[in-house]
């Protein structure tokens, strides 16, 4: 690097950040003069004059008011836009931009080359000339994708040839160029080294300034409808599916925002670990939530069952979970469902004060009415029609009934008056003095009047009516929510048929095994609980009788970690999201729910879309951990070998083994101090629950910090944590808490160990007790040093 071209560069960044600065300054008067106008535009209300007294002149009062909401409304606009403005700016201010890449366009005469710098934002001044590409831009991408010379990169017209250069990357801090080097790589080693030698952190940071060309491929892909990444722990899935949020909601802009945008993570930790990152790429967070949100929010009066007992209850069971969570069992609920056309709904009664309002059997005689062409969301549509005019029908008899009588005599005073009308407020009557409080009153009209009787009787007959449809209302709700169908009974009754729909063979189920299965689930039904396989079933068909389609709002959908998932669940995120565009992520060496059968995955969701609009990525390189934990943790899988290790050196892994569990404790602290010494954060990692409560006492007089519930934040110090609450996290020291043969010893807590070393970035220790495990005895000695007290 030449002195003069720092110099150059120097130049061009005073300039950039000249310009921006009297952009700042521009955008804040505009903030000052929009709020300005914004309070003229809300006192002017004063001004708007109510006529009601004749037509026209409630015309005229109307259209003044729709005038000054729109004048509001735009005044609003140009503010927040005008905010949003100034927030990037102010961004752009501290890093502009964090490359320069210089083509020529082959197709045109001029083959003089186009320098462009990209950043966060584009920027440009009021001539219109860019300072600054958006990452995110198409031309960008080249700087992602490819090296020096032809290249060729996707616009929205079609394949675009660029002839590269210079690629030339930035380091900026307040102002100045720190560093700058010229690269003939798509991202220079140097700069991804530089970036991955930080240490951990609570926060997941975006990794805008060293996409990979894999990773680019995962952010841009507009064309597939299933997008199935595969990748090695710590390949940067989650990382590239973040920046991917971001380019599709860049890419569009005004039609798609990020309320359209929903992710299923593995847990609430970990979407605290990654709320940072749209922020500091200056979007807005997407809809962030766990499956088990997402279930037992539809089902509030259940107990579904929590991550930590489905991690520590999936050995339980484990054909007949197998069997719940399959595709076959997705098709047989529907057929089940479909049966329903000819007969089997489970009804209940209508009850009102205590006695059948409308039987079961009436309820039944309605629903199958209807002819067989119906479909069940018809039937059910119509079903509630016809009992919403029977309950109207019963109106005026329930008037003449003795306990309206009573009713009536029994009215306080301020229930009269809320009756009567008088005294009520109403939605809306609230006295703030601001612009939309005072376009409510406006539009409200005038305050509730007491109503004139002209007679008793006809006084009584409006009390009666509007006590007995108060009276009525829960029942007509109850009708609309479709209450009338018993859906525990329904779900019960289908898995008791469920031998007629699918073959518990196949799965090597037995009829004696289902039937004792089937008896537990009643009796956890009648305690309000429910396993996540059965929350799942018994949504889908809620779904299927109810005809509910789900949120067709929802553009795009992310699930991470869908290793964790079942083919049953995916099928019905399918089937709840059915306008959305899906990416999943997941890396079936990190089943520790599902375990084996994690393997045919891929195909049984691919098998759910075309197959012309599915897409499999596959990540081999990883980039959170050193060399040596990434040679030493792949060789803890069966088939780990295609996983490529990031060629940045650290310390071996080390294996410790102790005498007595006192003699483990103490190699905990000793290894805490020494990790804190060199400044490395530490998450000590048990297995279970129980365990991390265990060792959080024993470690009662160091600074370590239990996470025990993924409800809690991550705290900034050494951490104590069970291994399904780390999934997706990462650390700058990992203990491995009883790393012997008594806790990791079958074959398939294989995934489990490589899950949790895969969290180590620079340093991994292994602490155990009695014999070593054979999963790491298999492991190559010169992979890892091993410390015997
Ligand atoms: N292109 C990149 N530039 C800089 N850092 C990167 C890049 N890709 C990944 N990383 C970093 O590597 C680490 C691992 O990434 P991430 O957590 O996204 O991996 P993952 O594939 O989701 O892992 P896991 O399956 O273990 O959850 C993170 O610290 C991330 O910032």
């Amino acid at each position: 690097m030449s002195k003069e071209q720092l110099v150059n560069e120097q130049a061009y960044l005073d300039q950039t950040l000249g310009k921006i600065t009297d952009s700042l300054e521009s955008t804040k008067e505009e903030i000052k003069k929009s709020k300005g106008s914004l309070a003229d535009v809300a006192s002017a209300w004063d001004d708007v004059r109510v006529k009601t007294s004749t037509y026209s002149g409630i015309v005229e009062t109307a259209m003044s008011v729709r005038q000054q909401q729109q004048a509001i409304a735009e005044r609003e606009a140009a503010q927040s836009r005008a905010e949003v403005r100034y927030q990037t700016l102010s961004k752009q201010i501290v890093k502009p931009y964090f490359a320069r890449i210089d083509f020529t366009d082959p197709s045109e005469e001029n083959q003089e080359p186009e320098s462009i710098y990209i950043g966060l934002a584009s920027y440009s001044d009021d001539n219109g000339r860019f300072y600054i590409y958006d990452w995110r831009t198409p031309v960008a991408s080249i700087y992602y994708d490819g090296g020096l010379g032809d290249v060729e990169y996707l616009t929205p017209v079609g394949p675009q040839k660029a002839d590269v250069s210079l690629k030339r990357q930035f380091e900026i801090e307040d102002g100045v160029i720190v560093t700058l080097f010229d690269t003939e790589e798509a991202i220079g080693d140097a700069m991804l080294l530089n970036a991955l030698s930080g240490e951990s952190s609570t926060k997941m940071k975006s990794i805008v300034t060293t996409i990979q060309k894999e990773q680019n491929k995962i952010i841009r892909n507009t064309d597939a409808d299933l997008l199935f990444v595969q990748g090695a722990a710590g390949s940067g899935k989650t990382a590239a599916i973040m920046q991917r949020v971001a380019y599709l909601l860049y890419r569009y802009r005004g039609k798609l925002n990020s309320g359209q945008v929903v992710m299923f993570s593995p847990n609430q930790l970990f979407n605290d670990y990654v709320d940072q990152v749209l922020p500091e790429l200056g979007e807005q967070n997407l809809v962030q939530l766990t499956f088990f949100q997402y279930a037992s929010r539809r089902l509030p009066r259940f107990s579904v069952q929590t991550l930590a007992e489905r991690f520590e209850k999936s050995v339980e069971h484990e054909k007949i979970e197998r069997m719940l969570g399959s595709l076959q069992m997705f098709e047989a609920t529907k057929a089940y469902a479909e049966s329903l056309n000819e007969k089997g709904l489970a009804a209940r009664s209508l009850n009102f004060r205590g006695e059948p309002l409308i039987s079961k059997e009436k309820i039944l005689e309605i629903y199958y009415q209807y002819n067989s062409n119906y479909k069940l969301s018809q039937r059910l549509e119509a079903t509630q029609d016809s009992l919403l005019r029977s309950l109207r029908a019963q109106v005026s008899h329930q008037m003449k009934q003795d306990w309206v009588e009573l009713a009536i005599e029994n009215l306080s005073k301020e229930e009269y008056d809320e009756l009567v009308g008088a005294g009520a407020t109403r939605l809306g009557d609230d006295q703030e003095g601001d612009a939309a409080a005072m376009t409510r009153r406006h539009q409200l009209g005038a305050g509730p009047q007491e109503r004139e009787f002209k007679s008793d009787k006809q006084e009584r007959n409006f009390l009666a009516k509007k006590i007995t449809t108060q009276a009525l209302r829960p029942l007509a709700k109850k009708i609309r929510r479709s209450g009338f169908i018993n859906i525990n009974t329904q779900f019960v009754d289908f898995l008791k048929a469920l031998p007629k729909f699918l073959s518990l063979d196949d799965f090597g189920v037995t009829e004696d095994e289902w039937q004792s299965y089937l008896n537990e689930v009643v009796a956890n039904l009648k305690k309000h609980e429910l396993t996540l396989a059965n929350t799942t079933i018994y949504l889908y068909l809620y779904d299927l009788i109810t005809g509910k389609h789900g949120q067709r709002d929802i553009r795009y959908l992310f699930i991470d970690e869908i290793q964790d998932y079942t083919p049953f669940q995916l099928a019905f995120l399918k089937f709840s999201f059915p306008n959305a565009k899906f990416t999943v992520l997941g890396d079936l060496n990190q089943a520790i729910f599902t375990q084996d059968w994690a393997n045919s995955l891929e195909e049984d969701f691919a098998s759910l879309f075309d197959p012309a609009k599915v897409e499999l990525i596959d990540l081999t390189q990883t980039y959170r951990s050193t060399e040596q934990i990434t040679n030493f943790s792949k060789e803890l899988l069966a088939n780990g070998k295609a996983i490529e290790a990031f060629n940045r050196e650290g310390e071996i892994p080390v294996l410790k083994m102790a005498k007595t569990t006192d003699q483990a404790v103490d190699l905990v602290k000793e290894q805490l101090a020494e990790n804190a010494a060199d400044g490395e954060k530490t998450a000590i990692i048990t297995q279970t629950l129980d365990a991390a409560r265990e060792l959080a006492q024993q470690l009662s007089d160091t600074k370590v910090t239990l996470i025990h519930s993924e409800n809690q934040r991550l705290a900034p110090g050494a951490v104590i944590i069970p291994s399904y609450l780390a999934k997706g996290l990462e650390f700058d020291a990992v203990i491995i808490w009883q790393a012997d043969a008594a806790h990791y010893e079958k074959e398939d807590q294989q995934r489990l160990l490589y899950t949790v070393a895969s969290r180590a970035m620079h340093r991994l220790t292994m602490i155990g007790q009695g014999q070593v495990s054979p999963l790491i005895a298999a492991v190559p000695k010169a992979l890892y040093a091993t410390v015997e007290e």
